[in-house]
């Protein structure tokens, strides 16, 4: 197959006919992408559908089986990541590769050929050039900075600038909005527009169509390892990218039917704080209601989740579930107690990512396994079954229950985090963007399956940045703000916009002393 022509203008970088097997998983077959200079370039499709495996091709981690890759015209073999930086080609993943413990510059700095005199490293002529990098990408932070003080927003910024400081003329971009307010999404938005006035070409995964629309001129569609659409100066629509992603048209955010039983409180969160970032946050949950938590990043959202399962300790403050009052040391305390939780950050503390699939979903349910009380032996065959059943539900795509989970694409591996969960009924299952990085299809599914957890009598409180997901999900949504509760909304009057302005009611008070 040839790489379709770009129909206006030059070409960067072309990719045609690539295929790339893994054991037996076709991860691409013969796919072919035009990259042109100073577009955007949107790279959509669902989870496990060959996005990221085509970015870490030209990035020179995998290499294909057949196919080949021309920049400015010349077969290039992108052989090791040291030659894909040499062509001007940059990465930025999820998982950022920031070095913790080192300041801005050094960051910056990393991976380019360091100016030296007389051998030694010019950290003064660096840190020239650092800062007219830094100014033309909006940082305001200084050089100096602990990398790890920042904010992810102000990372991406960072991984930005080292990308300009070694002169790309590609940044790819994995997902880069995903954990990223939508103020902060907007400005990062910015920056791209102005990368690519310059002449930078951007590539830009996301599952958040409506951004790719409205950023991106060109359009490749991932399916199964295949293109199923390319669009060359052309606009796609949300509308336009679910139906070639998921193959069928679908309604992007619907308000949920209202439960039809509430039973009584289960989780009854009163004055809780911690001193820093949650300041006297009320709550209650009842069986079978989904509760969202929403509210700007920096409102204590996440914070207080954690407070709630035992990852974080409470100042002050109550938790009562229906046996009694809480306060869970760790969260495998608030596992035991019947609570279930994805939390924000999957790869560090959702997942085992070196055990299987089959591992890591019977993991919060070993007890039922358990031949007896007295017998220290497990029933495999049952685990493995429920894991292959929940594989079905949630849409894991696998090749079986065996993969480990370090192998699954981002957004399956975040299916795993929640299958776990769904293994036995949990009393209260606590989300944290439970469908952060999954695709548009199985965002419905796991609502879906979510529902229906809450039908069968749990009480669910999902935290999300994502308000769409708050509609679409959640019969009641709790909005906070400076670590306060700043309101409610329920029913029919949860709307994007009305957990908006609750989220910005506080911005114009003073900031309390903690
Ligand atoms: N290192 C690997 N070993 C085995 N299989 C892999 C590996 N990397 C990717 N795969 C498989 O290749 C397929 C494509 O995965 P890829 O990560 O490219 O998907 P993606 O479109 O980026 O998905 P997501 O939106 O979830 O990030 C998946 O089935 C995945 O399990």
């Amino acid at each position: 197959m040839v790489a379709p022509p770009a129909a206006t203008g030059q070409v960067l970088l072309t990719a045609e006919g690539v295929s790339k097997a893994f054991g037996g998983a076709q991860a691409l077959r013969d796919v072919s992408v035009t990259i042109r200079p100073g577009v955007v370039h949107g790279f959509v499709g669902a989870n496990g559908a060959g996005k990221s495996t085509l970015i870490r091709i030209l990035a020179g981690v995998h290499h294909p089986d057949s196919g080949s890759i021309h920049l400015d015209g010349q077969e290039v073999h992108i052989t090791t990541p040291l030659v894909a930086s040499q062509l001007g080609l940059a990465f930025i993943h999820q998982e950022m590769s920031i070095i913790p413990g080192w300041d801005v510059l050094r960051n910056m700095a990393l991976g380019m050929p360091y100016r030296t005199r007389a051998g030694i490293i010019d950290w003064k002529a660096t840190r020239v050039r650092a800062a007219a990098v830094a100014k033309r990408v909006g940082i305001h932070f200084s050089l100096d900075t602990l990398i790890d003080d920042l904010s992810t927003a102000d990372k991406w910024l960072v991984m930005i600038a080292r990308a300009l400081m070694q002169d790309a003329r590609l940044i790819a971009m994995d997902e880069p909005t995903a954990s990223l307010s939508p103020q902060e999404s907007n400005r990062l938005h910015e920056i791209i527009r102005e990368l690519t006035a310059a002449g930078t070409a951007v590539i830009f995964v996301s599952h958040r169509l409506a951004e790719v629309s409205e950023l991106c001129e060109d359009v490749t569609v991932f399916k199964d390892g295949r293109v199923v659409r390319s669009a060359v100066n052309e606009r796609l629509s949300s509308h336009e990218l679910v139906q070639a992603i998921v193959g069928r048209r679908m309604e992007l955010t619907q308000r949920p039917e209202p439960p039809t039983s509430v039973g009584d409180v289960v989780l009854d969160a009163r004055h809780v704080s911690d001193g820093r970032m949650v300041k006297d946050v009320s709550l209650q949950v009842r069986a079978g209601e989904v509760v969202g938590l929403g509210g700007l990043v920096g409102s204590g959202r996440t914070e207080f989740a954690r407070l709630l399962y035992g990852a974080e300790r409470m100042r002050s403050g109550d938790v009562a579930l229906p046996d009694g009052a809480v306060r869970f040391a760790e969260p495998a305390d608030a596992v035991a107690m019947g609570l279930g939780m994805v939390p924000e950050e999957r790869r560090s503390q959702g997942v085992f990512l070196d055990k299987s699939i089959d591992f890591n979903i019977n993991l919060a349910s070993l007890n039922s396994l358990r031949v007896s009380r007295f017998v220290p032996w497990l029933k495999l065959g049952v685990g493995r079954r429920r894991a292959e059943r929940l594989i079905k539900e949630v849409g894991i795509k696998t090749r079986g229950a065996g993969q480990p989970v370090g192998s699954l694409s981002g957004g399956n591996q975040q299916k795993v985090a929640l299958a776990r969960w769904l293994a036995e009924d949990r009393k209260v299952l606590i989300l944290d963007e439970p469908s952060r990085g999954v695709d548009v299809g199985a965002r419905a599914e796991i609502h879906n399956l979510i529902r229906e957890l809450a039908a069968r009598g749990a009480a669910v409180l999902v935290v999300s940045s994502d308000n769409e997901e708050l509609v679409a999900l959640c019969d009641r949504v709790v909005v906070m703000a400076d670590g306060h509760v700043c309101g409610e909304v329920v029913g029919d009057d949860v709307t994007i916009q009305a957990i908006l302005a609750l989220s910005f009611s506080r911005a114009h008070h003073p900031k309390e002393v903690a």
